[in-house]
């Protein structure tokens, strides 16, 4: 069927960026419709239980569809952004019920999820801070199609924050490269470029300004400076961070301050409080909770990236009251097995903590957890196992971290007597 040209209505939006319908009783997964469209849809693939398509014409439209901003953005273009053909009202409300049903499907949660906007980037363009160009063969940069190796070039990002665009990435080839990551500050005037070479010599560099960093990457993930400083700082309340190229940064700008206010509503911690930060990055919401708990209370970050804890540990220097681990979190919870933990924030990669952390957390006997999630699929089926351990689900936020895309952020609260 891969090719054909079906017609059909899409009813519920699904994880991923789906719209799902129905063609002589198949189910259909179709990209670039709304809920209640009828639509004329390609299919692109096919599996023994469903088919995916892309709407390549509208029959009836819904009224959240707008024009998309970006010109990359449609059937067989840039894979990069899903929503763009929705009002950032209704990419809001499907982010939320999309929540909602991963909860409630995985979960059995029941819950209506509003999703928040953060501050900044209002019209959902300009916020990416950190962007990773794919390369084709002839040097162009650009991104893969949905689902596919192949690059569509352009020439410039719309959901890129503006410095990204201006390091001008997109104004040159890479011939040599296989990716090039554009990196800016969302609160200094610094920047970087992370290049990745085809094979083990590194080719020369297409002209930069002089005060862009550069790093290459390694196959495996390991970055070495070839020149400038080793990545970016950025300020949030009145701390500032060092974040090198590789650790990981929240790349809305309005998102590392919008989520530490999330983490502190949610733990509520006291002076003296010992409050663990658990998959630390930078130190982020260490740093929150250190303010809170104070000298007579401790933090304990724990990261598994060597420069990140690295990062975490200098950013924090000045509160001797915190104490980063570079380890693995089931690792180190295993050696704090007879600790006492007041609150602990666990703000985990995609793949989620997984039911043997959320059990060895149950047993540090902490009153508090935020769970800070971007994947809602993961953290339904972790907040499964910590309702399993003993928590109560209090409540679920959402914020727009990721406008035009599928993406969504969430903080869950859970708590305990
Ligand atoms: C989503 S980031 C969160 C970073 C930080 N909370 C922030 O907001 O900037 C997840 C972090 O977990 C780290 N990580 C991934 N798996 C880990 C593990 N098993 N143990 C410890 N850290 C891990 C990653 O290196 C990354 O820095």
């Amino acid at each position: 069927m891969v090719g054909t040209e079906v017609d059909l209505r899409v009813d519920n939006v699904a994880h991923g960026g789906w719209c799902v319908g129905r063609h002589d009783e198949q189910v259909v997964f179709v990209r670039h419709a709304l809920p209640g469209e009828r639509v004329r849809a390609r299919v692109t693939s096919q599996t023994k239980r469903f088919l995916r398509a892309d709407a390549v014409e509208i029959i009836e439209s819904s009224p959240d569809r707008v024009q998309p901003p970006c010109p990359y953005a449609g059937p067989g273009k840039c894979g990069g952004c899903d929503w763009q053909h929705a009002s950032l009202e209704a990419q809001r409300r499907l982010k939320g019920e999309v929540v909602a049903d991963q909860l409630r499907r995985i979960a059995g949660i029941d819950r209506e999820v509003v999703v928040e906007e953060l501050p900044g980037a209002s019209d959902g363009l300009g916020w990416r801070t950190r962007v990773r160009f794919a390369v084709d063969d002839e040097g162009r940069p650009g991104f893969r199609r949905h689902r596919s190796h192949e690059v569509h070039p352009v020439d410039e990002c719309a959901i890129a924050h503006p410095d990204v665009n201006a390091l001008g990435v997109t104004d040159t080839t890479w011939r040599g490269f296989t990716e090039v990551e554009a990196i800016t500050s969302a609160s200094h005037a610094d920047n970087a470029v992370v290049v990745t070479p085809r094979s083990a010599r590194l080719p020369a560099l297409p002209p930069l300004r002089e005060s862009t960093a550069v790093l290459r990457r390694f196959k495996g993930g390991r970055l070495q400076q070839v020149r400038g400083r080793r990545g970016v700082r950025e300020t949030v309340g009145d701390r500032e961070y060092r974040v090198s190229a590789g650790s990981f940064w929240q790349v809305h700008p309005g998102a590392a301050s919008a989520l530490s206010e999330a983490v502190l509503d949610a733990l509520r911690p006291e002076p003296g409080d010992t409050a663990l930060d658990l998959y630390c990055g930078a130190g982020l919401f260490a740093g929150a909770l250190a303010g809170a708990v104070g000298p007579q209370g401790r933090v304990l970050g724990v990261e598994s990236e060597s420069e990140a804890a690295r990062d975490a540990r200098h950013n924090l220097r000045d509160m001797p009251w915190v104490r980063v681990e570079q380890a693995d979190v089931g690792a180190q919870l295993r050696e704090w097995v007879d600790m006492r933990v007041d609150v602990a924030v666990v703000d985990p990669p995609r793949a989620g903590v997984g039911e043997v952390v959320a059990e060895q957390l149950a047993e540090l006997r902490n009153r508090r957890v935020a769970y800070v999630s971007c994947d809602p699929a993961t953290l339904a089926r972790d907040l499964g196992a910590f309702i399993g351990a003993g928590y109560t689900l209090e409540e679920v936020r959402a914020f727009d971290s990721f406008p035009m895309t599928h993406h969504v952020e969430c903080v869950a609260t859970l708590s305990r007597e």
